[in-house]
């Protein structure tokens, strides 16, 4: 079975790529064949995983625009079983430049369709917005998982995010389903914390991870490593928690 996932959320600073990054490596690790889809123009998840966006010569830009085949963007990571497609800074343009494009919604679907059997588990970062290419990644997909910090305002937006899907159902993929929400950053030493897990438990009921990320420095420091926290730190809480995360995952395949 093959499955692609959408980390998506409008609101920025979630974890959304964090998420994408560790999920993908503990599935790796796990033994599962995984793409990492980058499709933020901020190209965190690229970065994050240690390729230097300076040398990368086909991104998920020339997939969209320029109708490449998605192998010739495809690069290696240093976990085994872990390929991405990255972003650079020129997918900026893409959201202005798919605006005149035929079947603008499609072209991610389109492409992913070509090597989907190749994996088990296809990532896909969103950037925070709910763009042309949210809506690419979401047409793509086979169910979303929304990660949600535990902070004030946590629900806030959640509506327009869920009547994107909504839509995104209704008109371009039908088969669109929520995978599950993730509460990240909890900082444990807070009562705040608890009423957003509270809030949002009662809002999404067992769509939500048992799984809950909390906050963790290591986590922080991963990614001006190039490393994913399974590399960087196999020991730390966070590398517990997002291993955790990815059995979870497995478990409702
Ligand atoms: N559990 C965590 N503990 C500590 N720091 C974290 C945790 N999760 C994420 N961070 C840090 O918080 C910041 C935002 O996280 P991340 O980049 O994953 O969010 P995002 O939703 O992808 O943001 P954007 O919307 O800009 O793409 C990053 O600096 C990241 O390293
Ligand atoms: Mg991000």
């Amino acid at each position: 079975m093959s499955k692609i996932i959408a980390i998506a959320n409008q609101k920025g600073g979630v974890g959304k790529t964090t998420t994408s990054v560790n999920l993908g490596a503990g599935l790796a690790t796990l033994g599962k064949r995984v793409l990492l889809v980058d499709i933020d123009p901020q190209g965190n998840t690229t970065s994050g995983v240690g390729i230097n966006k300076a040398d990368v010569e086909n991104c998920i830009y020339n997939i969209l625009i320029d109708d490449i085949p998605p192998h010739e963007a495809i690069l290696e990571t240093k976990i085994d079983g872990l390929n991405i497609i990255p972003a650079t800074i020129q997918l900026a343009g893409a959201e202005i430049e798919l605006v005149s494009t035929i079947s603008r919604e499609l072209r991610l679907k389109k492409a992913l369709g070509l090597v989907k059997k190749n994996y088990d588990y296809i990532i896909i970062d969103c950037p925070p917005s709910l763009g042309i290419l949210t809506i690419n990644s979401l047409t793509a997909a086979d169910s979303v998982i929304i990660p949600i910090q535990c902070e004030y305002y946590a629900l806030e937006g959640l509506s327009q995010l869920l009547n994107t899907v909504r839509l995104v159902q209704k008109n371009l993929n039908p088969h669109l389903q929520i995978e599950g929400v993730l509460l990240t950053m909890l900082d444990a030493r807070t009562n705040l914390g608890i009423q957003v897990i509270e809030e949002v438990k009662k809002y999404f009921q067992e769509k939500v991870y048992r799984t809950i990320i909390p906050r963790n420095i290591r986590l922080s420091e991963a990614p001006s490593h190039g490393q994913s926290i399974i590399t960087y730190d196999r020991r730390s809480k966070g590398a517990e928690v997002y291993y955790e995360l990815a059995k979870e995952v497995l478990s409702y395949e």
